[in-house]
């Protein structure tokens, strides 16, 4: 991979380059040939954009897509932002190279003069305004070094320059060369279209788990982002300045050291990073199992790798389904996905899951356009893969055939146990219910006796109240009668005082006194009294009586 580039993610065809889509200055200048491109949105089927009519406008706005803009950031320069819910598999940008220049130049070569003078002769050949938009771009101290200097100044000693003229262009030039060695995009697989600067996709910053995959259409000659994942209205839109996501920490900040940034995503810092960084080495393991089961070399870590290698076709597919798994619930869901998805359905049918297999191609091949779009084939599409798979599905092959049996057996086996376990279900709920009706009657009968009881005690309690209320009528009517006779007799003893005889309570007197002593009261009343009104009642009691 060039030093100073961006990486392409995918390895794409050299050979399908539509050069009718892309607007080209070519030049021959010194043996060294120059590709130089106004920028322009371009369109992929997916894109709301038309690439079709070229024209001739400057098209140098960071972006004419509606879906994102550039937003200062907090801590990262400037950025790309979502201005509204982005949905996945969309293509978030499609865009032509601002100038590009041939793979023949080695641009990681900082001491490289042919490339230093390529690129400032790129330069001199872009508009005004085409210039402003380049020159904003972000650049990195550490591309403004020594031998980058010399190189430009071997070139431009050629040309006509006084020896304080010289100094200024050659600072005016090494700013812009520090920029394309900070944003050139390398296109075409290892490079093998050469590398150029796209406007907006030069604006993206990096995240481990990045919500776009970007790589370069060979059939639009436009470099795309798409989104691999839902990506919400303000948030940043972020791609991988790395390939290998898998890498411990350390390992990546190491790798996005020429950037000159310290990596702060979720992967690296905070609650999530040691989970993440832990599945992560399983992931990273399990690429290099199948790495070396495909006899494809892998990025060397610097901790070299001891993996145990699967010992069965049964265990080389349950590896690639654990990798799947790792890799959705990492987030990494863009092209080593779509790769994970490769090997489970390959081992899958080796181990003879067909039909798992062919659900595996499925995904693999809608993981791969949602990274690239559909526009473009990627030359080791999973397409053809899942067109095999599909035809021997069709042609009803054995081993599909004897999947299928065991599939249909397996469904039929489950129906029975789910009609089981459904009956077993409503038993069991229409045993809940029964006793539930029974504890509500026996709660219901519970409640009734305890009003019962409660009625009982209130009309014992009454019952009480009552016969206590009467015993003390009864007393204090004795007591009464008691004091009456007493009265009485005192009254018939000692002849009593007139009001005294007049309190007298003749009733109650009567029931107290006998005839006799009655008949003795109502004489003394009347030597007392004389026919008062108290001997006049006495009397009409005694003759009722008859006394
Ligand atoms: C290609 S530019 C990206 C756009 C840039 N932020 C700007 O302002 O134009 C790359 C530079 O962006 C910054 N950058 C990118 N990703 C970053 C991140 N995750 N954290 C901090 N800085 C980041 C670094 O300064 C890096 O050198």
């Amino acid at each position: 991979m060039p030093e100073f580039t961006f990486r392409s993610a995918q390895q794409f065809s050299a050979t399908t380059m539509d050069h009718r889509k892309m607007k080209r200055l070519s030049m021959d200048m010194d043996g060294i040939r120059i590709d130089s491109v106004h920028s322009s949105e371009a369109s992929d089927t997916t894109s709301d954009h038309d690439n079709d009519n070229d024209n001739d406008n400057d098209n140098d706005s960071l972006s004419t897509s509606n879906l994102f803009e550039l937003r200062l950031t907090s801590t990262k320069g400037f950025g790309l932002v979502a201005t509204k819910d982005i949905p996945r598999g969309t293509c978030v940008t499609s865009e032509l190279p601002l100038f590009t220049l041939p793979p023949t130049l080695l641009t990681w070569d900082e001491a490289c003069p042919q490339t230093r003078k390529a690129e400032v002769i790129a330069l001199q050949r872009l508009t005004a305004s085409q210039l402003d938009a380049y020159t904003a771009l972000h650049y990195n101290a550490r591309s403004v070094n020594l031998p980058m200097r010399e190189a430009i100044r071997t070139h431009l000693l050629s040309k006509q320059y006084t020896e304080s003229t010289l100094e200024t262009a050659v600072k005016d030039n090494i700013i812009k060369v520090a920029i394309f060695n900070t944003n050139c995009v390398s296109m075409g697989e290892n490079s093998s279209l050469g590398s150029g600067i796209f406007l907006n996709f030069s604006r993206a910053n990096h995240s481990c788990t990045p919500n776009v995959e970007n790589c370069f259409n060979t059939v639009t000659g436009c470099e795309t982002l798409y989104a691999i994942r839902e990506i919400e209205e303000n948030a940043e839109i972020t791609v991988s300045y790395i390939d290998q996501l898998y890498l411990p920490i350390e390992e990546r900040q190491h790798a996005l050291r020429r950037w000159e940034f310290k990596c702060d995503c979720a992967a690296c810092e905070g609650s999530e990073a040691e989970e993440s960084a832990h599945r992560r080495r399983k992931i990273e393991g399990l690429t290099e199992v199948f790495a070396r089961l495909e006899k494809k070399s892998r990025p060397a870590s610097s901790s070299p790798l001891r993996v145990r290698m699967p010992k069965s076709v049964g265990e080389k597919s349950e590896f690639a389904e654990d990798l799947v798994t790792l890799l959705k619930e990492e987030g990494l869901v863009g092209m080593p996905l779509a790769y994970a998805l490769r090997w489970a359905s390959k081992y899958g049918l080796e181990a003879g899951k067909c039909l798992a297999a062919l659900e595996f191609a499925r995904q693999a091949v809608e993981v791969e356009q949602t990274c690239v779009g559909n526009v473009m084939k990627l030359p080791d599409s999973a397409e053809a893969w899942l067109n095999k798979l599909e035809s021997m599905a069709a042609s009803d092959d054995k081993r599909f055939k004897a999947e299928r049996e065991r599939a249909r057996k397996e469904q039929e086996k489950e129906r029975i146990k789910n009609e089981k376990e459904e009956a077993k279900r409503e038993k069991d709920e229409a045993k809940r219910l029964e006793k539930e009706a029974w504890q509500k009657k026996k709660a219901e009968e519970v409640s009734q006796m305890a009003l019962w009881v409660a009625e009982a005690a209130r009309l014992k309690r009454e019952r009480e109240i009552s016969e206590s209320e009467a015993k003390v009528d009864a007393k204090k009517k004795k007591e009464a009668a008691k004091t009456a006779l007493k009265k009485a007799r005192r009254v018939v003893r000692t002849g009593a005082e007139k009001t005294e005889i007049a309190d007298l309570d003749i009733e109650r007197l009567l029931a107290a006194l006998g005839a006799e002593e009655t008949v003795a009261l109502a004489e003394k009343l009347s030597e007392l009294q004389g026919e008062s009104e108290v001997w006049k009642m006495l009397h009409e009691e005694m003759e009722k009586k008859r006394y």
